[in-house]
């Protein structure tokens, strides 16, 4: 690997499916030691990248390295210090996490005996690595896969989707994991269809849409583009609330909500002052919460299938 090569570089990725295309003219560069996220909807075409880097489909055309090696030029050395999965890694269900680990060891010829034993204490499977992977959760059989993955002591971890199905405690121990493999070093290139899992955990993201790139850039990068938070009232008197919204609070938006109740668009300073307005004109305030997140905003806005495609991907700060 050259100096400073990058873990994973995508130049000008095209694929198509029976004049369907998956994936269009994608290019993004992840640096060694990052997490990295690829964000989209369904159907963004997220998996269709995942499987390139893979080596399971070719790309139409463009190029996509890793530690600086190609499918043309070193066919399976490609994949030299790669490990991950796509979709839901698979297990057989009546043997034991340790067994099927042991199995993956034997068969890959990687690793010494105690590898299995490190990894299951990894992904924080110790006391369950004798149960059968038929009776362990969807969120254990994730992990289990990472560790897998972990068998081969990788420098790059791919996850395709690692939190999809997870319930909020699953998601909670999958962050965790990412994390604290990111702490070791370990370069992580993860999917998503949730903006709030890779907010946590990744430096750089890419939105994809449709195909195409929407964004390339920093959590924060996002984070200064992402538009005033909404928030859903409910009050004792919305009629009135409209009109206090109106007459003292110009510089934000309160309008009735299709759903009921009333929708306060503004700054946080801004919507915390007319709160405080409802509370002195003694109008009930019964709830007020959060409609989506800045980020949540703002993947929708970036990611909405009805709109029109961005001219250009929004390319904000300096892509690692
Ligand atoms: N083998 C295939 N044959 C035909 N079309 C495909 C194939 N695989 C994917 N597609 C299509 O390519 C597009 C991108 O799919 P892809 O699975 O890459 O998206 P994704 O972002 O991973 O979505 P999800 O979050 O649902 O997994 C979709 O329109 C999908 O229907």
């Amino acid at each position: 690997m050259s100096a400073g090569a990058a873990a994973v570089e995508v130049v000008g990725v095209t694929k198509t499916y029976a004049g369907l295309v998956a994936v269009d003219d994608v290019s993004m560069r992840v640096a060694p030691g990052e997490v990295y996220g690829i964000l989209g909807p369904n159907g963004a075409g997220k998996t269709t990248l995942l499987r390139m880097l893979f080596g399971l489909i070719r790309p139409d055309s463009g190029e996509i390295r890793v530690f600086d090696r190609t499918w043309a030029d070193d066919d399976v050395r490609t994949l030299d210090g790669v490990a991950g999965f796509i979709e839901s890694p698979k297990f057989y269900p009546y043997l034991t996490g340790r067994q099927n680990l042991e199995g993956l060891r034997l068969l890959d010829g990687t690793g010494l005996p105690d590898r299995v034993e490190e990894v299951l204490d990894i992904v924080d499977l110790t006391g369950r690595e004798d149960h059968k992977v038929g009776g362990y959760s969807y969120g254990m059989r994730q992990r289990l896969g990472v560790a897998a993955s972990l068998l081969r002591s990788p420098r790059l971890l791919v996850l395709d989707e690692p939190a999809n199905g997870l319930d909020p405690g699953g998601i909670r121990d999958m962050r965790a994991l990412v994390k604290r493999l990111a702490a070791g070093g370990l370069t992580v290139l993860l999917s998503s269809h949730h903006m709030d899992e890779v907010e946590e955990i990744c430096d750089n993201v890419t939105i994809m849409r449709r195909g195409s790139v929407a964004f390339h850039g920093t959590i924060a990068d996002l984070r200064t583009m992402a538009p005033d938070p909404g928030h859903l009232l409910r009050t004792g008197d919305d009629a009135k609330a409209v009109v206090v919204g109106r007459l003292r609070h110009p510089d934000i938006v309160v309008e009735p909500s299709p759903d009921g109740g009333l929708v306060a668009t503004g700054s946080e300073r801004g919507l915390a002052a007319y709160v405080a307005d409802l509370v002195h004109a003694e109008i009930p305030l019964l709830a007020f919460t959060p409609t989506r997140t800045p980020l949540e905003a703002l993947f929708f806005m970036l990611t909405d299938a009805e709109a029109d495609p961005p001219s250009r991907p929004v390319v904000a700060g300096a892509c690692r």
